[in-house]
């Protein structure tokens, strides 16, 4: 059938389920069909009875971490899926003349978390969570609530027409109706896309709210020189590397940085891209859900949003999922996180909007960022008045690319370009050379931080083969045959006697250095090697996480990634501690590597982008821990 403005007036009074996605610029595609909701991601039927691949538009609720097993707040939300049964394009033009424009009343609309509550709790999550080692950057959450009586539907055509006349760059502006339930709203950031074996992911971090008129090249330059911006989405691109490593053969290559121009903001990002056989549903598994909306290390993130968040998350930071079939049966993915998206369920609206939590946070200014992210929702619902001015300086009724693009400014290019000079080679360039590790053996072992994809990744560059444990599986007895050991990094304090991950961690080290077999101890590892050998453990007075430094290794100077809060500490000067040789700060006497007969350590992540000089730092480290 050919869709037509009729056709969308038919829809909503139908009653059956159905979805528009406005993802092309050009056109709006009418999705419908039934609702089926799974318990698993594996249970998305993309196959029909008798094993034909069909079309399935997923929504992914953020509960969905409990099969990675992280905690949450369960909400028991469904994985909903609508099957489609019909999938048509309808000119945008024509769906902006056929969609409802009458305002739809709010009652009692407001933040549940009030502006002084929350920016208390960006105070707690720095001084308890990355004060404490647990990680380098979270995402916490408050919702905008209210409630209509408008019909659903209606309110969400309506929403959905005002988010396609306002908002700008999104990467899906979508309206998604089932059995109740509206989700409507307009995403920027794509989370993961599988297409004919190409994983893309969307890295969308720091976050410039514009001044009342809109963004200038001027002010935009002040955002794009801040460090606190540049380090948050170095952080965010780590984190999802890990994720790349976890499903690309190939690892995960870096392009970028970008300006994402929107109506009331402009966020940087980068696109990582790689090649996976996977089937698109355990992409989706191994990369649930991305850092930018929950933090990194991103299972202890979980763990974080739970103790810091009230209620649970709903749909929010999941995604909604569509696999396409291909020819050859199997099927693409495309995914937006969800984010800048409202909810309506029996009358009550919802907004959920989080900020990137990192050590030099300042707690206003976080509050005034989760403002700036609801409010092109929120502008569209007609809760907040819109930038007028700002709107007006842009033709919002092109349908081609904004006009005034401030990333075509040559001085703004150049100064994001700029950023990849302090990033890792490895990561920005096709990752091609020699293995001079060829036929031996590691394991590298997982302290809950996957960094541990990325470290093996590199290993394997080295010419290793590498199986990643678990700290829950591994049997420290078992690895004597291993030719090398890397005992990873991880959340936590290293000093606590009551932690069975730091414990087994601890087992790890201790049957490695009693068999006087190959080891490497990253970070965490690193600290619980110092402390055995009788270093002293502190914590640093402000956390390393996220933090690119220069130091002397045992002589040779090495650009590297640090993310850490805690450190290993000598008194100053201190070269040796019995047979280990040992590489500290000269002034701090803080440990940023270890060398003793069969084992070296390392403080910092020579795996991350931040380390320029990681690879070489690695395979000088590995080098020594096997000779
Ligand atoms: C967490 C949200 O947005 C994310 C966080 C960003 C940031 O902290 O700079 C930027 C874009 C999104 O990845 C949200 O909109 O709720
Ligand atoms: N990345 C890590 O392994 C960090 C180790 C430890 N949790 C710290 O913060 O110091």
């Amino acid at each position: 059938m050919i869709p037509s403005p009729a056709h969308l007036d038919a829809l909503r009074r139908s009653g059956r389920p159905f979805a528009l996605i406005a993802r092309d610029g050009a056109t709006v595609e009418v999705l419908t069909g039934a609702v089926v909701d799974v318990a698993l991601l594996a249970d998305i039927p993309l196959t029909d009875a008798v094993g034909a691949p069909r079309e399935v538009l997923a929504l992914v609720p953020f509960r969905q971490v409990i099969e990675r097993g992280f905690e949450c707040h369960d909400d028991h939300a469904p994985l909903r899926c609508l099957v489609v049964d019909e999938h048509t394009h309808l000119p945008l033009e024509e769906a902006l003349g056929a969609l409802p424009t009458a305002p739809v009343p709010l009652h009692a609309a407001g933040f549940d978390i009030a502006d002084d509550e929350y920016a208390d709790i960006v105070r707690r999550v720095i001084a308890d969570e990355i004060g404490r080692g647990e990680g380098a950057n979270f995402v916490i959450r408050r919702d905008f609530t209210a409630s209509i009586d408008e019909d659903p539907v209606t309110a969400g055509l309506t929403w959905f027409r005002a988010l396609l006349e306002h908002e700008r760059g999104a990467y899906w502006t979508f309206l998604i109706v089932t059995d109740g339930h509206v989700a409507v709203g307009a995403s920027p950031e794509a989370h993961v896309s599988a297409q004919a074996g190409v994983v893309t992911m969307n890295p969308i971090s720091g976050t410039f709210r514009h001044p009342a008129g809109g963004a200038t090249a001027a002010t935009l330059t002040e955002f794009l020189s801040s460090t606190k911006e540049t380090e948050e989405l170095f952080m965010v691109v780590d984190e999802e590397l890990k994720m790349m490593s976890a499903v690309c053969s190939d690892g995960g290559r870096i392009t970028g940085p970008h300006l994402k121009e929107m109506s009331r903001l402009t966020h940087t990002e980068y696109m990582l891209r790689g090649q996976s056989t996977m089937d698109p549903r355990d992409i989706l598994r191994e990369t649930m859900f991305a850092p930018t909306v929950t933090g990194s290390p991103m299972q202890n993130a979980c763990t974080v949003i739970r103790r810091h968040e009230r209620a649970p998350r709903g749909y929010y930071s999941g995604v909604a999922a569509l696999f396409t079939p291909r020819a050859d049966g199997t099927h693409d993915l495309d995914a937006p996180i969800l984010i800048r998206t409202a909810y309506l369920q029996d009358g009550t609206l919802r907004v959920p909007v989080g900020a990137t939590l990192v050590r030099h946070s300042d707690p206003d200014g976080e509050v005034g960022e989760t403002h700036g992210k609801a409010a092109g929702v929120l502008g569209a619902i007609g809760a907040v008045p819109r930038d007028a001015v700002a709107e007006s300086a842009v033709d919002l009724d092109a349908p081609t690319a904004p006009a005034r693009a401030l990333a075509d400014d040559p001085a703004i290019a150049e100064l994001l370009a700029s950023r990849n000079a302090r990033l890792a080679a490895f990561w920005l360039n096709p990752q091609g050379g020699e293995a001079p590790a060829s036929g031996r053996t590691a394991v590298v072992v997982d302290a809950e931080d996957r960094f541990t994809t990325m470290l093996a990744h590199q290993l394997r560059h080295l010419g290793f083969t590498v199986t990643i444990t678990p700290w829950t599986e591994v049997d420290p007895l078992t690895l004597d045959d291993v030719d090398l050991v890397v005992a990873g990094p991880g959340p936590g304090d290293p000093r606590d006697d009551d932690n069975a991950r730091i414990a087994a961690m601890r087992a790890v080290v201790h049957a490695r250095l009693t068999a006087e077999r190959p080891l490497l101890a990253v970070c965490l590892s690193h600290q619980i090697l110092a402390d055995r050998l009788g270093i002293a453990l502190a914590p640093l007075d402000a956390p390393h996480q996220g933090l690119q430094k220069t130091v002397d290794l045992f002589g040779v100077p090495a650009s590297i990634g640090f993310y850490n809060t805690f450190t290993a500490r000598v008194p100053a000067g201190t070269e040796t501690i019995g047979e280990t040789a040992v590489s500290a700060d000269p002034s701090s006497g803080d440990v940023y590597a270890l060398r003793g007969p069969g084992y070296a350590s390392v403080q910092g992540h020579l795996e991350s982008i931040l380390s320029r000089d990681g690879l070489t730092t690695l395979e000088r480290l590995v080098t020594h821990a096997l000779s």
